[in-house]
């Protein structure tokens, strides 16, 4: 088969203050997330002068793809400009007639997957007529490329640290979504079943047999269950443990956006300094040039029969045409708690 364009898709962040309120507004839009928190979390944006460094991460990304593809790159995101509507738009305007699409997230699960399908029927739905065909790469969170960008990147990390703990971490979601995730067959838990595999793929080309998988960033009111335990709250039990550092990889993630230079690089260091533990915090591969390698890769499975290669048993997952789903049912959205109505 072959396509005209890969669309490089992505969350998006603000580049301004001016930004912050009307993007948190985009990512929350009928989340149920209390406006407390989303308080707390402008700050954390504020705390950077407003600009989140997702945009650029991804900019500098693509430059790294662009000389290893024979197709042009296009950039849209699902909740701050370049908006994935207008990106599409302008493909569709350039002639773009069928195109891949490349999530920046390796996992399944509503969040990581499914909504990106979303994303991609809102575009196409938006530009309408003569939209571009869009074909979703799969899921990558078992490449081999994925997995070596990180094992280095914790070497590095821990290089002169003769005693640490080895702590992955990923973003939290509420347990109803991650039971929700994958199809309904499988019995739930994709998502936290595949950070658990990365982990365990990590820490077993490093050669460390004792390591913990943790969760950051949560959200949503407090009354419901998200997975656990935080980073900090570990980082807290660690030290009460005597343990001399803590080296903490962001597995969950691409790129060092504002969820990993905030709750990590700020929370969860300044937490480990306050009880005199030892920090220090794996890179992400974003600027790696094996990731530049693994997007390529995932683009020639399609375009010159290249074998897929990933380290798990799991079922490769993820690669949908147009927004479709895996499978029936897969990673529904959980029910969004009701909010009472405030009237103002
Ligand atoms: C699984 C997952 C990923 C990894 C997969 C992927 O990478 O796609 C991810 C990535 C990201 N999450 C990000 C930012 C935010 N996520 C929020 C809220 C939420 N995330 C959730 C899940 C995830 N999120 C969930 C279940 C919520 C609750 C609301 C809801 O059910 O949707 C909120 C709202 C405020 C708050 O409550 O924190 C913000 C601002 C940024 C950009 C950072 C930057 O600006 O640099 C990135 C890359
Ligand atoms: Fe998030």
């Amino acid at each position: 088969m072959s396509y005209d364009a890969l669309l490089w898709l992505s969350f998006g962040g603000p580049e301004g203050p001016a930004d912050v309120r009307p993007f948190l507004e985009n990512v929350t839009r009928g989340r149920g997330v209390p406006p407390e928190r989303l308080d707390e979390v402008e700050k954390h944006y504020l705390h950077f002068g407003g600009v989140s460094p997702i945009n650029e991460l991804n900019r500098s990304a693509i430059a790294a793809v662009e000389p290893l593809l024979e197709m042009p790159i296009y950039f849209g995101n699902r909740n701050w400009h370049p908006m994935v509507e207008d990106t599409l738009a302008e493909m569709k305007a350039a002639g773009v007639k069928r195109a891949l699409v490349f999530p920046t997230s390796a996992y399944g699960g509503y969040s990581a997957c499914r909504q990106y399908d979303e994303d991609i029927l809102r575009a196409r739905t938006a530009v309408g007529e003569g939209a571009p065909e869009l074909v979703k790469l799969r899921q990558f969170f078992d490449h081999p490329l994925f997995v070596d960008s990180f094992a280095d990147a914790v070497r590095a990390a821990a290089e002169g640290l003769t005693e640490y703990r080895l702590v992955f971490t990923a973003h939290s979601i509420p347990l109803s979504a991650d039971k929700a995730a994958g199809p309904p067959e499988e019995g739930g838990g994709r998502y936290s079943r595949q950070v658990a595999e990365a982990a365990r793929l990590v820490a077993g080309k490093l050669g460390v047999a004792d390591y913990d998988v943790v969760w950051q960033s949560r959200s949503g009111p407090p009354q419901i269950p998200w997975l656990e335990p935080d980073i900090v709250d570990h980082v807290e039990e660690l030290a009460g443990k005597g343990v001399p550092a803590v080296v903490v990889c962001p597995i969950g993630f691409v790129s060092d956006h504002l969820e990993v230079v905030w709750d990590l690089d700020t929370e969860a260091r300044e937490k480990a300094e306050e009880l005199g533990v030892g920090f220090a915090r794996a890179a992400t591969p974003n600027g790696d040039p094996r990731f530049a390698q693994l997007v390529a890769e995932l683009v020639a499975e399609h375009t010159s029969g290249v074998q897929p290669r990933k380290l798990s048993d799991f079922t490769s997952a993820g690669c949908t045409v147009n927004g479709e789903l895996c499978a029936p049912m897969c990673c529904e959205p959980a029910r969004r708690p009701q909010r009472p109505q405030t009237s103002s």
